[in-house]
C-alpha cells in the first residue's frame, strides 16, 4: 500500500495504522490485538485508566519497544519492510514530546531544538540557528528563550521548548505524552490552543495521550479509549458522552466532566 492508497472509508488519509498489535513483558500481555487508525490533520486524544498501556503503545509505535505481533504502518509503509535509509526518512516525519519535556539539561533551548537537525540533516550552523529561532517563535516563546538552559525555564516554557524540538524537522505526525500535565489551567488551555493553531496552520496530525478532560473537550477531534488491552471505543466527544461502557461513563460523565460541560454551556449562552 502506498501513501495515496492509505485512505479510510470516507477518503481521509490514514497517517498511522496499527493492526492486531500485541505487546507484552514476560507473561504480562499489555496490548492484545489492538487496532487503531489515525487520520491526517486530526487531533486524536488517547485516554485510559492508569497502567492500561498508553505509554507502551506510543513507545511501540516509535519502535522504542518490541512487539510480539501485528503491523504498524506510517503513511502506508511498514517500518519492518523498508531499507535503513527509508526508515530514517519515516522517522523524520514523526515528532515526539515526552512527558516532562525530556530536554537535555546541559544544552540551551536552541541547542536542544537542533539535536534532531544534527542527527538527521547536514546543515550549516547559521541555517540551523535560523530554523531553531523560527521554531521558538512558532511555539510562542520569546527570542531570549533561545539561550536559556532548561533549569531557567518555567514548566510551561519547558513544554513549549520540547514542542519546538518535536517540530524541528517539520514532522507530519506528532506524539504528545500528557502535554498539559503539571501546567495550571490557564497554561494548559494556552498550550491546547497552541496545538490547535499548529494543526490548523501546519496541517499537523496530533496523537495526544492525556488525562486532561479540558483538552479532550476543547481540542480533540476524536478520542480513543484504551481498556481491556485494546481500543475499547473511539469516536467524538459526543460518542463518549453517550457510550455505555462503565469506565467511559464514569470518566466522561463524572463530576469533573460535568463541570466542564456546564462551563461550556455557560460560555455558549
Ligand atoms: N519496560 C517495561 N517492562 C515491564 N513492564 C512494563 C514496561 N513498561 C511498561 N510496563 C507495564 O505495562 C503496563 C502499562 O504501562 P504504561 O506505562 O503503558 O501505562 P499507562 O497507561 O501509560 O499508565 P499512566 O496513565 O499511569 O501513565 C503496566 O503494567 C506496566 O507495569
Amino acid at each position: 500500500m502506498n501513501e495515496k492508497e492509505a485512505r479510510g472509508g470516507d477518503g481521509a488519509e490514514i497517517i498511522l495504522s496499527v493492526k492486531d498489535l500485541t505487546v507484552g513483558f514476560g507473561s504480562n500481555i499489555v496490548l492484545d490485538k489492538l487496532n487503531l487508525d489515525i487520520y491526517r490533520g486530526e487531533i486524536l486524544g488517547f485516554v485510559g485508566a492508569s497502567g492500561t498501556g498508553k505509554s507502551v503503545l506510543m513507545r511501540t509505535v516509535l519502535r522504542l519497544l518490541p512487539r510480539r505481533s501485528g503491523s504498524i504502518k506510517i503513511l502506508g509503509v511498514e517500518y519492518d519492510e523498508v531499507s535503513e535509509e527509508e526508515r530514517m526518512e519515516l522517522d523524520m516525519r514523526l515528532g515526539v514530546l515526552f512527558q516532562h519535556g525530556a530536554l537535555f539539561s546541559s544544552l540551551t533551548v536552541m541547542e536542544n531544538i537542533q539535536v534532531p537537525m544534527r542527527e538527521y540533516l547536514n546543515l550549516p550552523q547559521d541555517l540551523m540557528d535560523e530554523l531553531a529561532r523560527l521554531k521558538i517563535d512558532m511555539v510562542g516563546l520569546a527570542p531570549e528563550a533561545a539561550d536559556k538552559f532548561p533549569s531557567e525555564l518555567s514548566g510551561g516554557m519547558i513544554k513549549r521548548a520540547a514542542l519546538a524540538r518535536a517540530l524541528a524537522l517539520d514532522p507530519d505526525l506528532v506524539f504528545l505524552d500528557e502535554p498539559t500535565s503539571g501546567l495550571d489551567p490557564i497554561g494548559a488551555a494556552e498550550f491546547d490552543n497552541l496545538i490547535a493553531k499548529l494543526r490548523d496552520t501546519l496541517g499537523l496530525t496530533v496523537y495526544m495521550v492525556t488525562h486532561d478532560l479540558d483538552s479532550l473537550f476543547s481540542v480533540c477531534d476524536r478520542i480513543a479509549v484504551l481498556g481491556k488491552k485494546r481500543v475499547l471505543v473511539e469516536g467524538t466527544i459526543e460518542d463518549m458522552l453517550t457510550c455505555d461502557d462503565d469506565w467511559v461513563k464514569s470518566y466522561f460523565r463524572g463530576k469533573r466532566a460535568r463541570s466542564i460541560v456546564r462551563g461550556g454551556d455557560r460560555k455558549a449562552s
